[in-house]
């Protein structure tokens, strides 16, 4: 028995990494009994057959998994976000850190596309830069279009990491991963104007090399609603109302109109921006209208 990672899934096949081999490997039986799916990232046990085949015996409990795109033991999702096409958009970021916290991710941020931006524009960005840093969030502010050592910095957050890309159409998610591995040659396009979706439409993920890392090669978070949150847990994927919401004088408090708000206060006081605050305020509006289902 030997152990590896899937790497990709192909019609009823896993590619099953082990050292530097790749195992063609089917799953048994077993698995459909059991209900148990194998999803590239999962550790598994497998048997080695003859000339890189094999089959899988079983797969080892999972730190986190997404559905869309489905993968598991993710390190770190890695938020794309561009300077102009498209335009930053605060709410989408905020959007994408609360669905990554949810899954017990760590989110870091990459703002692209710096070389568009004039001299004035460029302290606008270093005060966002300061902002996500001081909730905790690592921040690098990149572009692409400089090539390889401008991006080389980047490595260290791939290296011996497995990470999902996330962001909007368009952001330069694909130019990134092209200048840290150019033989992926991802295609990368002008905004896509086809319903904003992008190109990524296929629904199968595979991890790719880049940086010293595993990489998956589909943007991650493709699902952007927030049906999978409680309205109690929201406070949860805010890193700065998490630190303040044990001194709440109601514990079901939602930093909404309670008297006694530890998190309301620290708004007042200024150690939660307004910004933040007002986005915790409209996802709570958001998942607390959401239809219930029966
Ligand atoms: N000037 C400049 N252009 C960039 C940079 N990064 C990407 N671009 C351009 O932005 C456009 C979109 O880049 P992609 O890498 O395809 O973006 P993506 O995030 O992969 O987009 P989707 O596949 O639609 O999700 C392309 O025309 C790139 O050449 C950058 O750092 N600077
Ligand atoms: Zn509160």
């Amino acid at each position: 028995m030997t152990e590896g990672r899937i790497i990709k899934a192909v019609s009823g096949f896993y590619d099953v990494k082990h050292e530097d081999e790749i195992y063609r490997c089917r799953g048994r039986g077993l698995f459909r009994k059991k209900n148990i799916t194998p999803l590239v990232g999962d550790f598994v046990e497998f048997d080695k057959s003859t000339q890189g085949e094999g089959f899988i015996l079983s797969v080892k409990p999972r730190k986190n998994a997404l559905t869309r795109p489905s993968v598991a033991n993710i390190d770190q999702a890695i938020i794309v976000t561009s300077a102009v096409q498209p335009d930053f958009n605060p709410l989408l970021l905020d959007r994408f850190l609360v669905l990554i916290e949810s899954k017990d991710i760590h989110p870091v941020i990459f703002m692209t596309k710096q070389d568009l931006l004039s001299e004035q524009d460029h302290e606008k960005w270093l005060n966002r830069q300061y902002m996500y840093e001081a909730i905790g969030y690592p921040v690098e502010r990149v572009s692409a279009a400089h090539g390889k050592d401008s991006i080389q910095r980047l490595e260290k957050y791939f290296k011996d990491r497995v990470s999902v890309i996330s962001g909007q159409s368009g952001v330069g998610k694909s130019s990134l991963l092209n200048v840290l591995n150019p033989s992926l040659d991802l295609q990368t396009n002008a905004i896509s104007t086809s319903l904003g979706r992008g190109k990524h439409t296929t629904r199968h993920v595979a991890l790719v090399e880049a940086g010293g890392g595993l990489v998956a090669d589909t943007p991650g978070f493709s699902a952007l609603d927030l049906s999978g949150i409680d309205a109690g847990d929201l406070g949860d994927c805010f890193p700065e109302i998490r630190e303040h919401l044990i001194g709440c004088k109601f514990r079901s408090c939602y930093h909404y109109k309670e008297p006694g708000c530890a998190v309301k206060q620290a708004v007042e006081n200024g150690e939660i921006t307004e910004q933040r605050y007002a986005h915790y305020i409209r996802f709570l509006d958001e998942i607390n209208s959401r239809k219930p289902r029966y």
